[in-house]
């Protein structure tokens, strides 16, 4: 069976300047998706033109628009990019410009040409789980995340803040603390016994 061998990481985007090449849908999605899971992302954006859903998402998150064609200055301080242009040249170059600078590059609609791919993400509080089907069905990713954001208790967080506060009332060394902490939430994982006998 073919495996993910993907490594996912979750980044404080806040902290990061993102940029995107390319306003119509594609970029409306991406950014959709991105602001819906980091609002505080960083993010600029530059376009020969932008579609107005996208110009406007854009606007309503504070988020610099630049009208012109991708320039290589662009890539100036940034630490990941994401092509979305319906131009398949200015994709293929703006990837080769990012792997000359070691820039992080995801070229939307080509698998190949993504360093990272954008996941399905469900947020329940401090609880995020991200999806990926190794860039073979988004399709999938989108339904798993939905799937997950129903089945996913919304209560979930009030077990990690009151574990966060439990574990600071624990005694004793590390080893002990995991081992307390370990005891405790046991429950959760464990197969409910059924009835039957
Ligand atoms: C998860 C999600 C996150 C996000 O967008 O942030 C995401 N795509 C989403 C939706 C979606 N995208 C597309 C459809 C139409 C149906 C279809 O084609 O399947 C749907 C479904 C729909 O809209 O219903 C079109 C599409 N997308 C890609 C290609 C190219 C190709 O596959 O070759 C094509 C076809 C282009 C063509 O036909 O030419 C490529 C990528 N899309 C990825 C992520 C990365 C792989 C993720 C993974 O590992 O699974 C990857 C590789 C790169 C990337 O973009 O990072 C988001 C769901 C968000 C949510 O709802 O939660
Ligand atoms: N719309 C979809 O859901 C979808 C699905 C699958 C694949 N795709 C593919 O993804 C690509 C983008 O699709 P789209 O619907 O977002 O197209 P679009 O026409 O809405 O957007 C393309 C954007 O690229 C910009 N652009 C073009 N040349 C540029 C350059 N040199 N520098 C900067 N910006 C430039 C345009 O101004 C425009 O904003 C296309 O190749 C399309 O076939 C789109």
């Amino acid at each position: 069976m073919e495996r993910n061998n993907l490594y996912p990481i979750f980044l404080k985007v806040s902290q990061l300047n993102i940029l995107i090449v390319g306003g119509g849908n594609v970029a409306e999605e991406k950014l959709t998706f991105l602001l819906k899971s980091s609002p505080n992302a960083q993010v600029a954006m530059v376009s020969t033109m932008y579609r107005e859903a996208t110009a406007a998402l854009a606007e309503k998150s504070g988020i610099p628009m630049h009208t012109d064609a991708y320039h290589p200055k662009y890539l100036n301080q940034k630490h990941l990019v994401i092509a979305t242009t319906d131009r398949v040249e200015v994709n293929e170059k703006i990837y080769h410009d990012c792997k000359a600078r070691q820039i992080l590059v995801n070229v939307a609609d080509n698998p190949p040409l993504c360093d990272f791919y954008m996941g399905g993400i469900v947020t329940k509080g401090n609880v995020k789980v991200a999806i990926s089907t190794n860039g073979k069905s988004p399709t999938t990713a989108k339904r798993l995340r939905q799937f997950f954001e129903d089945v996913i208790p919304e209560d979930i967080d009030d077990l990690v803040k009151n574990l966060n506060e439990y574990r600071k009332t624990i005694k004793g060394d590390f080893e002990e603390k995991v081992e307390t902490l370990n005891e405790f939430t046991k429950g959760l994982v464990e197969k409910k016994k059924t009835n039957d006998n």
